[in-house]
Order: structure tokens, then sequence, then C-alpha cells
């Protein structure tokens, strides 16, 4: 993919979950590598709903920035990531509804937030651990995402919301949508007892 073929689906992508109001105002960030190692982000209050290809931000994986508006305030946990996950090739950090209203519940299980029910967000994402509560921009974010970026794909942030990861910005925003709907089915079911798929049926899916 060329860069202005990357520019033009970072664009496209952010109108489509602003369309559907998987975001709102200026919430959120993307990222994604380009075939040249630096990174291209959303610009820091960005609407996602209206990126322009031409202004977005690119930087080194270093943290240099190259051009465009400044990034977001979120690119070092973006960099941490794809420093510390060499498959990963996009991130996606949203404050779509149903994951951040997860985000706020006291008593997460820190390691898996998500005890699976379906077996698509296995299959697509599989454990989603939760990053304690630090004020959106701080450092620790990305020193929190560096040590657990290479062994999960997601990752929920407390009281915040998620990022997710991808091998493209396509597939991030893909996961992205599924553990949405995954977090809608958590609240729909509400104090319903759930049967949650057994550790043989979760083992299956995994194999
Ligand atoms: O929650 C925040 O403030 C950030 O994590 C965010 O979502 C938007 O920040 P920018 O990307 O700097 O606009
Ligand atoms: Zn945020």
């Amino acid at each position: 993919m060329t860069e202005q073929q990357a520019r033009e689906q970072m664009v496209k992508l952010g109108a489509s979950f602003f369309q559907r109001g998987y975001a709102t105002g200026s919430a959120g960030n993307l990222s994604m590598m380009l075939e040249d190692g630096h990174l291209l982000a959303t610009p820091t209050g960005s609407c996602l709903g209206e990126l322009d290809p031409d202004t977005l931000s690119k930087v080194t994986l270093d943290g240099e920035w190259l051009s465009g508006d400044k990034p977001s305030k979120e690119i070092s946990f973006h960099r941490a990531i794809y420093l510390n996950k060499p498959e990963c090739k996009a991130v996606v950090h949203l404050h779509s509804l149903y994951l951040t209203a997860l985000s706020c519940l006291q008593g997460l299980d820190s390691k898996n937030c998500i005890k699976p029910f379906t077996p698509y967000v296995v299959m697509r994402v599989g454990d989603v651990p939760v990053v304690p509560y630090y004020r959106p921009g701080d450092a620790r974010l990305g020193e929190d995402l560096a040590r657990l970026a290479p062994h999960f794909n997601a990752f929920l942030l407390a009281n915040h919301g998620p990022v997710v990861v991808g091998k493209s910005l396509r597939e991030a925003a893909d996961n992205t949508e599924e553990l949405e709907e995954t977090a809608r089915l958590i609240f729909t079911l509400g104090d319903r007892p759930i049967r949650y798929l057994s550790d043989d049926e979760v083992a299956e899916l995994r194999s």
C-alpha cells in the first residue's frame, strides 16, 4: 500500500467509526505503520469523522514529528506497542460506548476483562488485560502497554477505553468493532446467568 493509499484508508475508517457512533467529538486516535517504517497517526484534537489525508501526522518510531499536524497525545503509547510487537502494523484507540462503560466497572479481572461466551472474540482477539487508570497522555500508559504488547492484541484502559492492534488498520478496526459488540452483549445480558465457554471450548478455538 502506498503512503497516499494509507492516508486515504485512515480517513475512510475514521469516518466510518464516526458515522456509526463508535467515535464521537474528538475522542480516540488511530495509527498505522507505513512501508517506510514511519508511523501515520491522527493529529491531536482531531475528529475521526473529519480527518484530512494531507494533515495526518507522520512520526518516526522514535517519536520524531516529521510532518503534518501535531500528533495525538497518545502517540507514545502507540509507539510503545509497535516497538514491542513487531507484527503490529496498526493501533486503534476509541472511547466507544460499551467498552468504555466496561472500563469503568469495579472488580474487572485485570488479566482478562472479557470472559469468553462467544467464539468470534476468542478467535480474533483473545484475552483483554486491563491497564490501570492514568491521565490521558501519561507516559505510564506506554510503559504498561510496552510490557503487555507482546502477549495480547487488545487492552482496556481503566476508566478510559479500548486499545486494539492489528496487522493492518482494517484488521485493528474490525477487531475493535468485535470487542465493542461483545461489551454491548455483556450489558445487554445484564444479570442474566451466562453460559460461558468452557476451557476446552476456548482451547479448541485457539488451536
Ligand atoms: O482520552 C484522551 O484524551 C485521548 O486518549 C484521546 O482519545 C484523544 O486524544 P488526541 O488523540 O490527542 O486527540
Ligand atoms: Zn482516549
